[in-house]
């Protein structure tokens, strides 16, 4: 290898396959070749006298491995034959770059490419791979080690093919990948919760291949022990104070507040039975309390000592390989669902911070004290039609994810409403612009809650990711029953949805909430009123078509740190992330950046 110019750029004559000799350039940022014209240079070697149309240069920003290989065939581009396929074949000492173009537009996929050069001289091959590692370890902790968990049935049924697909990627990668294909529902939760931090500690990730709902059960086998942060207040806590601003809907006021409100002015909503269809829930009490937190934020506590592991953390990473039937969770943060565009944000070491709702079921037990149980969700959490939705849709799953269309068109048609109460917090700029007075201030107010999609880089989320060290005191700010900004409505809602991220999917592009963020801490509460049946199809309609989905009186748009909910309906059921809670009364916070994501955030 030569040195040419600055002390940062190399050359050589190496041999390319499919190609044939040619000069390789290193520079800082690169890999580039050049075909050698054979009578031009003089050169006696192996090459023919014309130059290909092919890629000549690769950024190192797009290379995730580079192998050395054994000895073996090279193959030259046999111009007299016509095709590059049927070229002659030479025995030498080979490596291989393994790289990726990204898509000309954003958010298309990521597609693989493989050069693979050849040298007689092993030495001259094995001093080109060491450069090409040590120029292409970026910043960005790639993962060694990582835990995958298949869901064979999700989607289409083809989690297994989708993992066998992306595998050679994380082998070529040298990342070590320990594999359950999953039995059953709760499979992955298990294994995971049952995680010494010892073993945690092993792993620098988990992988799930799957839908959201895969998604969602690592996410909950891996915090439901280890998340250690103040519950939000419960509905009950909440009634119990007095100053809190309370608004009816204009629909049912009478019907709703009747039913609502007991004797003793206390809520009296029906308790729900504790044997109840989330077969997860009983692992799930909390007992996070107390939880020592991880010292380190460089990486993982020293495997030696059992140092507890706790969320947040610095070091931590989930990974999602979309093989689902909705992905919205991929969609949202990797802007296309694409099992190799995921898997190489895993490999690359992409990180970003995820907020994630902590939603808590409260129930009475015999003692009259109330007894929380948690689950966690990444991007959604709906009572009424989507709780309905996910219910119905569980009897036909053999129908793959037209299931959705079917359930979601069944409970259109049955239009059902439900009586209940919804208290959230008002934001602090909820708050400026009410009290806004003089002009100045309510300009001030527009220019800041100006909708911006959250994209990679997003400086809305990255803010809080510079300013914030990872600790439980950052992802939640506590939040009192006692804050005067809790806002309470009352009435028949036909669904009450949190929506923690935008919520991108094939049905409704832009998301459920467009301008969602995904680690801002705060989640985007949507109240739909009872209101006429085509009405609420205008309102499905227009979330289909990206056109605004808020803008009709019987709908409720609020962005908020926390909300509580109780329904009068005995059999109510919460969708969250794709599983069936039933409860009554729920609490949700949202935790802020409790979650490291291998992605980058949409580049939509
Ligand atoms: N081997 C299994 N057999 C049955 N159910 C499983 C199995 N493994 C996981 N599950 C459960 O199946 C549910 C749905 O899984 P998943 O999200 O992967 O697929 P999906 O429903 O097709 O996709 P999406 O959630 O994107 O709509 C999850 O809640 C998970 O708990």
């Amino acid at each position: 290898m030569e040195r040419n110019g600055s002390a940062s750029t190399s050359i050589s004559t190496l041999f390319l396959d499919r190609v044939g000799e040619v000069a390789v350039t290193l520079d800082p940022d690169g890999l580039s070749w050049k075909p050698i014209d054979c009578e031009s240079s003089g050169s006696s070697c192996l090459c023919m006298n014309y130059r290909l149309k092919t890629e000549n240069r690769i950024e190192f920003s797009n290379v995730y491995a580079v192998e050395l290989i054994d000895w073996g065939l090279i193959e030259d581009a046999n111009r007299n034959s016509g095709s590059f396929f049927s070229g002659n074949k030479f025995e030498m000492y080979r490596f291989v770059v393994h790289g990726f173009h990204r898509g000309k537009t954003h958010g298309s996929p990521w597609t693989l490419c493989e050069y693979t050069f050849g040298h007689k001289d092993m030495h001259i091959c094995q001093s080109w791979v060491e450069r090409l590692i040590a120029s292409t370890s970026t910043d960005a902790v790639r993962p060694k080690s990582l835990l995958v968990f298949v869901h064979p049935l999700c989607g289409k049924g083809n989690g297994v093919n989708t993992w066998e697909t992306v595998a050679p990627i994380f082998s070529h990668a040298k990342v070590r990948t320990e594999v359950t294909v999953t039995q059953r529902a709760g499979h992955a939760f298990d294994c995971i919760s049952s995680l010494s931090h010892r073993e945690l500690s092993s792993f620098d990730g988990i992988v799930a291949v799957g839908g959201d709902g895969l998604f969602n059960e690592v996410l909950n086998g891996l915090l439901s022990s280890r998340h250690d942060a103040p519950y939000p207040p419960s509905p009950q806590e909440l009634d119990n104070k007095s100053d809190k601003n309370c608004q009816h809907l204009n629909n049912d006021i009478s019907r709703g507040r009747a039913s609502l409100n007991g004797a003793n002015g206390m809520l009296s909503a029906p308790l729900c039975g504790s044997d109840d269809l989330a077969p997860l829930l009983s692992a799930v009490e909390s007992n996070g309390l107390g939880i020592s937190k991880c010292t380190t934020n460089n990486g993982p506590c020293d495997a030696d000592e059992d140092v507890k592991v706790s969320f947040p953390n610095d070091w931590f990473r989930l990974g999602l390989i979309p093989a689902g039937s909705t992905d919205a969770i991929v969609i949202s943060t990797t802007g296309t669902r694409d099992p190799v565009t995921s898997a190489l944000h895993i490999i690359l070491g992409k990180k970003m911070s995820l907020d994630i709702a902590q939603v808590v079921r409260w129930k009475t037990s015999p003692s009259s004290t109330e007894v929380p149980s948690v689950r966690y969700a990444a991007s959604f959490a709906g009572y009424g039609f989507y709780g309905d939705v996910i219910k119905e849709s569980e009897g036909y799953r053999w129908m793959g994810p037209k299931r959705y269309d079917f359930a979601g068109t069944v409970a259109f048609l049955k239009h059902r409403s439900y009586e209940a109460k919804v208290t959230f917090l008002k934001t602090e700029e909820q708050e400026t612009s009410n009290i806004a007075s003089d002009i100045q201030t309510s300009q001030l107010f527009q220019k800041n809650s100006k909708n911006v999609v959250c994209r990679a880089n997003c400086s809305i989320c990255n803010d809080f990711k510079n300013a914030a060290q990872y600790s439980a005191d950052v992802a939640v700010s506590p939040i009192h029953s006692q804050d005067s900004r809790w806002l309470e409505y009352t009435g028949r809602f036909l669904s009450v949805g949190a929506a923690i991220i935008s919520c991108r999917n094939e049905r409704a592009p832009k998301g459920l909430v467009a301008e969602a963020h995904l680690a801002d801490g705060f989640l985007h509460l949507i109240l739909i009123k009872d209101c006429p049946h085509p009405l609420y199809l205008w309102h499905l309609i227009n979330l289909k078509r990206g056109s605004n989905p808020f803008d009709f009186t019987f709908v409720e748009h609020h962005k908020t740190p926390a909300f509580t909910f109780v329904s009068a309906h005995n059999e109510s059921v919460w969708n969250v992330d794709g599983e069936i809670l039933q409860a009554c009364q729920v609490s949700v916070q949202v935790c802020r950046g409790l979650i490291n994501l291998f992605a980058s955030g949409p580049e939509v």
